[in-house]
């Protein structure tokens, strides 16, 4: 079980809080100066990533202590609770496996006294038997046609991690076209078919617990839309299939078991895309990529479970986000992947990150009085500099920033990756060194400027400086680099739910909206007034009726 202690009550907590006092009179160029070594102190290889974080508001004093603070909540032993199969997920009961989906060691782990490896091991065969034949054509659709198209019909968890990772890896696909439909807005399911032909096109239900109110709209209608266009019932077989723990209910639906991909209840949706929710990622890249992926990830929880502390990346990573968020009072995190292929990676995080750790209960039950879960938000490189950058340089808030860029570009074309990579080494730089005064008013004179203009113009062109990143930079991005990073980040997120002394892998929170929206739906109907809520509910759908 995990330990539940309140970080702010023990000693590193204390020391902390006065060394915050010392270090925040220093600025990170200054920390440069003092220290030739600071590169190499601060920065960790793990296999072809390399995470420089010297460019924090650190010292060796702040590393040791933030190492002592892990050891007090006893982070060692939270790691080990996972790794055991433990049912860390105590309001939920469950344990917390998704390092058993890629255990490509396959030692066993045990749930209830049973080794999940063999059922882990059986569905990987199975989705590796379907993308074969689906890939190859030798999966023909009801009147003889090969697959051309796939439809994921899925939504958080169900969706987020393979749309992210088809993204980020679509160098690596081939000839099948992947779509992904998740809102309940009729557009997006309409929009998808509309170019879609049902003789050529797969369905796959993606839905842990086949009851989620937006996928099983969309499936349904997706099963009326095939109907409607010739295929019938006995012909769903060949063009839906079903990733979820719901048997019962996938056979309701009326798709046949054989067509299942199972998992399990240990895996956290938002932790799912290496479980059978990762069956679009097959088709897409193929089984062998999907399970270089799985490889990558496997290789970084050997690395959390058994790296020390002080090289440890997610446990330094998440103690660094400890830090800002609970000494500097950082409300954001913000992620900036210098990759086009990792445009979504930042939004499958948002969920990854706030629904594991936006908490404010503790382990025991009680409120918390500490700032808890950060705001997740970024866009890639170098569109964030033309939008939002100003607010991290200028701003009045300090935002920690993930800066991440392949050294390799997967389309090296012209000079295009050099230029994206000076931006990238150049915005770290520029965030921690700031431009003083001086700079700014003898650049200004050089302009021509007279003395008068420079006092009035100077204050608006400084840069303070001093503002925190990380470095992450790959050699490149494949399937088994982004199964490390993709790693790495999860198991920061654990690190902190550990330190907050919260449970990281419930997310109740989703539920209070769901159910009122189940009593609304009904109302809905009909054009009584409606007057059973509060006035501005009553008010905006007795509006809605009045206009639809
Ligand atoms: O996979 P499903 O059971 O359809 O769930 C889809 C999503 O919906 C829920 O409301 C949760 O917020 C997510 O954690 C989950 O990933």
């Amino acid at each position: 079980m995990l330990p539940k202690i309140n970080f702010t009550e023990t000693e590193a907590y204390k020391y902390l809080a006065d060394h915050f006092i010392d270090i925040n009179q220093k600025s990170i160029k200054d920390l440069f100066s003092e220290d030739a070594d600071r590169f190499n102190k601060f920065s960790v290889f793990f296999e072809d990533i390399l995470l420089d974080y010297s460019k924090n508001r650190i010292t060796d004093e702040t590393l040791a202590l933030l190492i002592q603070l892990a050891r007090e909540c006893k982070l060692d032993e939270a790691i080990k609770s996972m790794y055991n199969g433990d049912k860390i997920n105590e309001t939920e009961d469950r344990s917390v496996l998704h390092i058993a989906l890629r255990n490509l060691s396959n030692t066993p782990i045990l749930v209830d006294g049973k080794d999940v490896m063999p059922d882990v091991n059986a569905v990987l065969v199975k989705m590796e038997k379907f993308s074969n034949s689906i890939i190859s054509g030798e999966w023909k659709g009801y009147t003889g046609k090969a697959i051309t198209d796939i439809v994921n019909i899925g939504i958080g968890g169900s969706d987020l991690g393979p749309v992210m990772v088809t993204e980020a890896l679509k160098h690596y696909k081939n000839h099948l076209n992947i779509h992904f439909v998740s809102n309940i807005d009729g557009t997006h399911i309409a929009e998808t078919l509309s170019d879609l032909d049902a003789e050529t096109t797969l369905f796959l239900v993606a839905s842990k617990t086949f009851t989620t109110q937006e996928t099983m709209t969309n499936a349904h209608s997706a099963r009326s839309w095939f109907l409607e266009k010739g295929g019938k019932e006995n012909d769903i077989a060949k063009h839906f299939a079903a990733l979820s723990t719901n048997a019962k209910d996938v056979s309701a639906f009326g798709i046949d078991t054989e067509n299942m991909f199972e998992f399990w209840d240990w895996v956290g949706g938002r932790y799912s895309l290496w479980s059978a929710i990762g069956l679009s990622i097959s088709l897409s890249i193929g089984f062998d990529n999907f399970k270089q992926l799985l490889a990558g990830a496997h290789a970084t929880d050997n690395h959390f479970k058994t790296a020390e502390f002080e090289s440890n990346l997610p446990v330094i990573l998440g103690l660094l986000g400890v830090w800002y968020i609970n000494f500097y009072n950082a409300e954001t995190q913000v992620i900036l992947p210098y990759d086009q292929y990792m445009h979504r990676f930042a939004a499958y995080f948002q969920q990854g990150d706030m629904e594991s750790n936006g908490k404010h209960v503790d382990r025991n039950g009680n409120e918390v009085d500490y700032e808890t879960g950060p705001i997740i938000w970024g866009e890639p490189g170098t569109n964030g500099q033309h939008a939002f950058y100003q607010l991290i340089h200028q701003g009045t808030r300090i935002i920690p920033a993930d800066f991440i860029a392949p050294a390799q570009s997967l389309n090296p074309l012209g000079d295009h990756h050099p230029i994206l990579l000076s931006n990238f080494f150049a915005q770290t730089e520029a965030l921690m060194n700031g431009k003083t005064d001086e700079e700014v008013s003898s650049e200004l004179k050089k302009d021509g400027k007279n003395e008068g203009e420079i006092a009035k113009l100077a204050p608006f062109k400084v840069f303070e400086g001093n503002r925190p990143t990380n470095s992450i930079l790959l050699k490149k991005v494949t399937p088994y680099t982004l199964g490390s990073l993709v790693a790495m980040y999860e198991h920061k997120i654990f690190v902190q739910g550990v330190i907050w002394n919260i449970f990281s892998f419930d997310q109740w929170g989703v539920e209070l909206g769901k159910q009122l929206a189940k009593k609304i739906l009904p109302e809905l109907e009909g054009d009584g007034k409606v007057s059973s809520h509060d006035s501005s509910t009553n008010g905006l759908i007795n509006q809605y009726k009045a206009w639809r």
